[in-house]
């Protein structure tokens, strides 16, 4: 390949009024009708959004677009063309281009070497580097990407990394971009950025944006069109403007969604978690820099703040998957070490990456059910035997109970859909009935109808005396949930806000370190204690 030198934002000719046209699309795996005859059209110069349940078949239909699945029947038809799509290279070369909800990215490789891996330009017998990194810096600047070509992937926040995703694709002339819930992970800034570059630089040059997104606001923020799967099939296609959330609400679960989460004030009992000048150990330097809070019996605390600012090694400590290297950590007013003593001491924890500590991809969900208590009652005998028709009725109740779809105690756990897997675990949680609960981003890639349920389980057990530490990115559900919010920014709890009066452009400047919101709400020192009443 040479040096690929198009210019996807000039804007171009196209044959067709559409980008892409799906045609009666189906796909049949072995336990669902994943899509079901989908038809849907995208144009040239639009952002068109996909919006559904888990498990509706949103990413099944793109995976099968950008050919990395091919469909049970139906036809494909790209700039008015029937194509024949039976793996990537060949999408890529018809212009189409996909950034994963889980990016593709090698950490020890620079911008540059990572945007034309697999795609390197040859001088001869050689990779043309210096031509590669000048068409990469290129890109850069025409998109105004704050992106260095020459810097480490893995020394960038994931805003960036998604920058260098998508800059990949645009190095090899993706005209049509598909995007698996992109702003899951990124900041209102972030998401605000991508959403400009999106619509006001990609889509106004006359390419074509597709989007998967659960968050109702940024589809009717950025789209002009959405549509809308329910159970594999296409519901219909409606103009962004003049629709609202609680339409798209209905159309995707089929009934009215409470958008907002019904809670009385917390009443705070005994402190559950206390954590005391803990300060734990990151690749380059300090991770958590001698963080102090409590968490009471009866109340949510959030911890908002940028991915990356800390939160994941707080956590680890916390579920005593990480040492604490200085402080100390108490449950119910007890120390513990290592994940099963603290687990022991009443902790329940929903991880933030479901893929790798969650769940056991290869194990049926019955198994993924009763991770960690597979050798005692009711799911194992006094002789240690595994009881397996208590531990299928374990897997029917649970799976009614949080409706995570399939129904099937024996389907491997990665075969779920993003969503049903995240449900799948919560319910796991819940049912041990905790008293600490450390929920790491508990509904991302949740449906809204999941949201309001999985919300409404949180706030019932906190009713009923569970304390709650939730760490989310999504600053609507920290404000949503939490009674408290804490905000982490390099390691350290910059702020408490109490989360009745919380504004998110206040969250938003603590967030970036650059919060002084004053009085009991402001930036304070690292030393002082939070959660005493
Ligand atoms: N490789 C597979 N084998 C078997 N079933 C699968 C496979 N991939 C997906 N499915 C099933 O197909 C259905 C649609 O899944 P898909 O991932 O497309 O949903 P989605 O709409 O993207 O959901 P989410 O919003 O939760 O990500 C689900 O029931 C899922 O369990």
């Amino acid at each position: 390949m040479t040096v690929p030198t198009d210019d996807v934002l000039q804007t171009v000719r196209h044959n067709a009024e559409y980008a892409l046209e799906l045609r009666g699309i189906t796909k049949r795996f072995p336990l669902v009708l994943a899509n079901d005859n989908i038809s849907m059209a995208v144009k040239w110069g639009s952002v068109h959004a996909l919006c559904g349940e888990n498990g509706a078949g949103k990413s099944t239909l793109m995976k099968i677009v950008y050919g990395a699945q091919p469909p049970t029947s139906g036809e494909i038809v790209v700039d008015g063309e029937v194509v024949n799509l039976t793996d990537p290279a060949q999408a890529i070369a018809r212009g189409i281009g996909m950034v994963f909800q889980h990016f593709m990215l090698v950490d020890t490789l620079t911008v540059t070497e990572n945007v034309i891996l697999g795609a390197e330009p040859k001088a001869g017998t050689s990779i043309d580097y210096a031509g590669a990194r000048r068409r990469v810096a290129e890109l850069i600047a025409q998109f105004n990407f704050d992106l260095n070509p020459d810097a480490l992937v893995g020394d960038l926040p994931v805003g960036l990394q998604q920058k260098v995703e998508i800059l990949k694709t645009l190095y090899r002339g993706a005209r049509i971009l598909i995007l698996d819930e992109p702003t899951a992970v990124l900041t209102p800034s972030e998401t605000d950025e991508l959403f400009a570059f999106l619509k006001n630089q990609y889509a106004a040059s006359g390419n074509a944006v597709i989007f998967i997104s659960h968050k109702l606001h940024e589809v009717l923020h950025i789209s002009d069109t959405i549509s809308v799967i329910r159970d594999g099939k296409m519901i219909g296609s409606i103009p962004a403007a003049g629709a609202t959330t609680e339409t798209l609400a209905r159309m995707m679960v089929g009934r009215d969604v409470t958008l907002k989460v019904d809670k009385t004030p917390a009443r705070p009992g005994e402190v559950a978690l206390d954590v005391r000048g803990v300060t734990v150990k990151g690749e380059h330097g300090n991770a958590v820099n001698n963080v102090s809070f409590q968490v009471r019996a009866g109340e949510i605390v959030g911890i908002a703040g940028v991915e990356g600012n800390g939160q994941s090694e707080l956590v680890e400590a916390i579920t005593g998957l990480l040492p604490v290297a200085g402080g100390e950590i108490t449950y119910l007013g007890r120390p513990a070490r290592g994940v099963r003593e603290v687990e022991a001491s009443g902790l329940s924890h929903i991880p933030e990456d479901r893929n790798e500590r969650g769940l056991v991809l290869d194990m049926t969900t019955a198994e993924n059910y009763i991770l960690g208590e597979h050798d005692r009652a009711p799911f194992a005998g006094p002789l240690g035997f595994l009881r397996l028709d208590a531990i299928e009725e374990n897997a029917r109740v649970l799976s009614e109970k949080y409706d995570v779809r399939p129904r099937s105690a024996s389907l491997q756990a990665g075969r779920y859909s993003g969503g049903n897997a995240q449900k799948l675990i919560v319910a796991r949680e819940m049912r041990k009935e905790p008293k600490i609960l450390v929920a790491s981003q508990p509904t991302r890639g949740v449906d809204i109808g999941a949201i309001e349920f999985i919300h409404a389980r949180i706030v019932e057990a906190r009713d009923q005396g569970l304390a709650v530490l939730l760490i989310s990115a999504d600053l609507g559900e920290v404000m949503n949930l939490a009674d408290r919010i804490l905000v982490m920014y390099e390691g350290e709890v910059v702020g408490e806000v109490d989360a009745a009066n919380a504004t998110e452009t206040q969250l938003g400047l603590l967030m970036t370190g650059s919060g002084n919101t004053g009085g009991r709400s402001g930036a304070v020192s690292d030393t002082q204690e939070y959660g005493g009443r």
